[in-house]
């Protein structure tokens, strides 16, 4: 398994352990799963920490890394809050996302598709117009320097209430006209034991009639019932994870037939234990199975690795060939909100790079 230090993990420079990581770097890809909360490294943790005055429970960045054992889900979402305390600034905002999408060219991503939670941060008394601030100046900065594209997906935390989503939704509509070119998507994230979609049907009919892209987490560690339900009482156009899709065959049947997106994160489902091993891991069942499947890194500082370590860990551990690298990379553009033109257009680069 990849280390959980991007910079520890030092790269094979020969061999078919590089040959793989030169194959997976070059393959034009989207991430469409990723929380940008997650992908604050300890080091940067640790500077915003001391640049804001906020005191650790952790010494130092070693100790903080050494912290990232989890037992499931909600283990983990406890020091992921507790890691975004440090976001104070549109400066704060502005690093953690450009950090994350220097990582994400390097990992030869075309476009990302990023999850943010403004409860995590107005909560706490951070604004959500600062919130909105840093990270659209970083993605319009990285496009404009790396022509890495990225959109935003609002998500809702769906241990709290129907009506604080209302009231999100309510504080960040009248940014929509500042930020609407990457704005693009509403999600819905954290605990999903308990907290069934149905709890915000009636906030996501309404995104979806204000002409958002809708995604919601499901099936990661809720049951197959959460997927279906997703689909029906929310109408999402994706699913995140839905890896325990596999359960009902006639739901399997259903996102085979409709071709609906799951973006799933292997390493995530490694560290979270919804499985204990990468060979038990069922992606590549279902990518033959003919599931629409893709390869992503959910929260890659708390993971042990970017969307190339996931993409790599998986032909190890579960035996992908190129070709079905390649499936995955081209499931990530056509299962992207991108308009059809930059889809063919990345399809493109894609065809000539596996030729
Ligand atoms: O993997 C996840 N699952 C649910 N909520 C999350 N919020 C950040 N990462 C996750
Ligand atoms: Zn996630």
């Amino acid at each position: 398994m990849p280390s959980n230090s991007p910079e520890t993990a030092a790269p094979p420079s020969s061999g078919p352990d590089a040959d793989l990581r030169a194959f997976v770097l070059g393959l034009p890809k989207a991430e469409l799963h990723l929380h940008i909360e997650g992908s604050l490294e300890p080091e940067l943790l640790f500077e915003l920490a001391r640049r804001n005055g906020i005191a650790l429970p952790y010494a130092t960045v070693e100790a903080l890394r050494a912290a990232y054992a989890f037992g499931d889900l909600q283990s983990f979402l406890d020091l992921y809050y507790a890691g975004a305390r440090v976001l104070i600034t549109e400066r704060d905002f502005y690093d953690m996302t450009m950090a994350y999408m220097r990582r994400a060219q390097a990992d030869g991503v075309a476009h990302a598709e990023i999850m943010f939670d403004p409860q995590t941060h107005t909560g706490r008394g951070v604004a959500i117009e600062t919130v909105f601030a840093g990270i659209a100046r970083a993605l319009r900065e990285a496009q404009a320097s790396t022509g890495v594209s990225g959109y935003l997906i609002l998500s809702f935390l769906r241990h709290l209430s129907e009506e604080q989503a209302f009231a999100t939704l309510a504080a960040a509509l009248p940014l929509r006209e500042q930020y609407g070119d990457l704005w693009i998507g509403i999600g819905l994230d954290s605990a999903e034991r308990g907290n069934p979609p149905e709890k915000f049907a009636r906030v996501f009919a309404h995104c979806k009639a204000l002409g958002f892209r809708l995604v919601a987490h499901a099936g990661e560690e809720g049951p197959a019932a959460y997927v279906r339900d997703a689909l029906d009482l929310l109408q999402v156009e994706r699913i995140d994870h839905g890896v325990r899709s596999e359960e009902d065959p006639a739901l399997l049947q259903r996102l085979v037939d409709a071709q609906i997106p799951l973006t799933v994160c292997p390493l995530s489902n490694l560290k979270l234990r919804v499985l204990r091993d990468l060979r038990d891991h069922n992606l590549a069942r279902l990518l033959r199975g003919g599931v629409m499947v893709t390869v992503n890194s959910d929260d890659p500082a708390y993971f042990g690795g970017y969307v190339a370590d996931n993409y790599i860990a998986c032909a190890q551990a579960l035996g992908l060939s190129r070709q079905e690298l390649a499936a995955l990379a081209r499931n990530s553009i056509e299962a992207s909100f991108l308009p059809w033109e930059q889809k063919e257009k990345l399809l493109r680069r894609l065809t000539a790079y596996i030729r």
